[in-house]
């Protein structure tokens, strides 16, 4: 039994001092030691009926080469190898310790990629999936009611393609957070410009509806997503299929350019309706005049329309030689 335990670290000196009973019966024990290099002055110790457990830190991390500045040990002092730790150990258990670490840290990057890719798998799935049924719906109609199916185009898909197009919006965050290599401007460009035609031009205006553009643009939207998303969905599983990288590569030269010409016409078609209408006019005090049309907007779009087909033709220019340039050398 241990009591009044008092054990202190002065000038590198760890002093102790407790009564306990011993083999000798009821006894004053104590003993210093002086440090063979600086400790740090705080000490905790540790109770039990049997022993005092102390513990001093050493001032600097590192390996002594004895723990008393008196080469001889005084015959009380022993070492404990259950605990006993020499420099080799010591590197093992580190080496052991990163070995752990790495692999965990591994566990955790795989973990994650998975669910990445699990994300984007579904993700590329659901816009394939939706892109599909709009193209072959499309298809099967012009089929079957000739140039009638022009006219109603946007009353027949534009719940589908609202929705693919509202989804469309998270491959900016995709870019955006590194989930995807590419960047987020092309994206963004790609992206705002479609849902400004489907929700302002198109979705605004009962008048647009039944114009053969729809037709078009619809078309020329679907006919590009029909293969960019299978073509990402094999990229989740690291495998690809060449023909569909061609497609996915190539499609877009003729497609782009009529793409953004099928919705320059819905913008200029649109114009003289916001004008008509009114619609998003911006009021001016009555002394200025009456109101700023929408249409003025809709100009300064059309030539961003051009900028951005500019950027993002020169973008997917650099993909196409990239992709192309990267199987070469992976042939050879
Ligand atoms: C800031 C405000 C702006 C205001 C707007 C101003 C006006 C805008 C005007 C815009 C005009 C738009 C016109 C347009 O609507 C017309 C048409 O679309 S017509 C139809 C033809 N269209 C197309 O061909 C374009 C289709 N879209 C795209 O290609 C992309 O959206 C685009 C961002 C343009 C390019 O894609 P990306 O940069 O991602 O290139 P990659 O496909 O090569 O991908 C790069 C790597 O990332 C991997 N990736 C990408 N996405 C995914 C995914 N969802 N899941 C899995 N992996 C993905 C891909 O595999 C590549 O990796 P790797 O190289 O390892 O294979």
């Amino acid at each position: 039994l241990n009591n009044n335990i008092a054990v202190c670290v002065q000038e590198n000196i760890l002093r102790f001092r407790a009564q306990g009973h011993g083999a000798k019966g009821q006894n004053e024990y104590e003993f210093s030691l002086e440090f063979f290099l600086p400790v740090k002055p705080e000490v905790s110790y540790k109770s039990t009926q049997r022993q005092v457990n102390i513990t001093v830190h050493k001032e600097q991390r590192g390996w002594w080469d004895r723990l008393i500045v008196q080469e001889r040990k005084p015959a009380f002092l022993a070492p404990d190898f259950d605990r006993w730790l020499d420099e080799s150990d010591a590197e093992t258990e580190i080496r052991e310790k990163e070995r752990r670490r790495l692999k965990a840290s591994r566990h955790k990057e795989e973990g994650f990629v998975s669910l990445k890719t699990g994300y984007l798998f579904v993700y590329n799935l659901v816009q394939f999936l939706g892109f599909s049924w709009i193209f072959v719906n499309m298809t099967v109609r012009l089929f079957i009611f000739g140039k009638d199916s022009l006219y109603d185009t946007f009353h027949t898909i534009s719940d589908v393609m609202f929705f693919c197009q509202l989804l469309a919006a998270v491959e900016v965050l995709n870019a955006a957070f590194g989930f995807v290599k590419t960047g987020v401007f092309p994206t963004l460009i790609q992206v705002s410009g479609r849902n400004f035609i489907i929700f302002v031009v198109f979705g605004s205006l009962e008048e647009m509806h039944r114009q053969p553009v729809v037709f078009f643009v619809f078309y020329l939207w679907s006919a590009i997503e029909i293969v960019r998303y299978p073509y990402y969905m094999l990229g989740c599983f690291n495998t690809e299929w060449k023909t569909l990288t061609w497609l996915r590569y190539t499609m877009w030269i003729p497609l782009y350019p009529l793409g953004v010409l099928a919705e320059a016409v819905a913008v200029i078609q649109s114009i003289h309706i916001f004008d008509e209408t009114k619609l998003f006019s911006i009021p001016l005090p009555k002394n200025i005049g009456t109101s700023i049309s929408f249409s003025y907007i809709l100009h300064i779009y059309l030539v961003l329309m051009f900028l951005g087909l500019f950027i993002n033709v020169r973008h997917l220019y650099k993909q196409r030689k990239r992709r192309f340039r990267t199987k070469k050398r992976k042939a050879n």
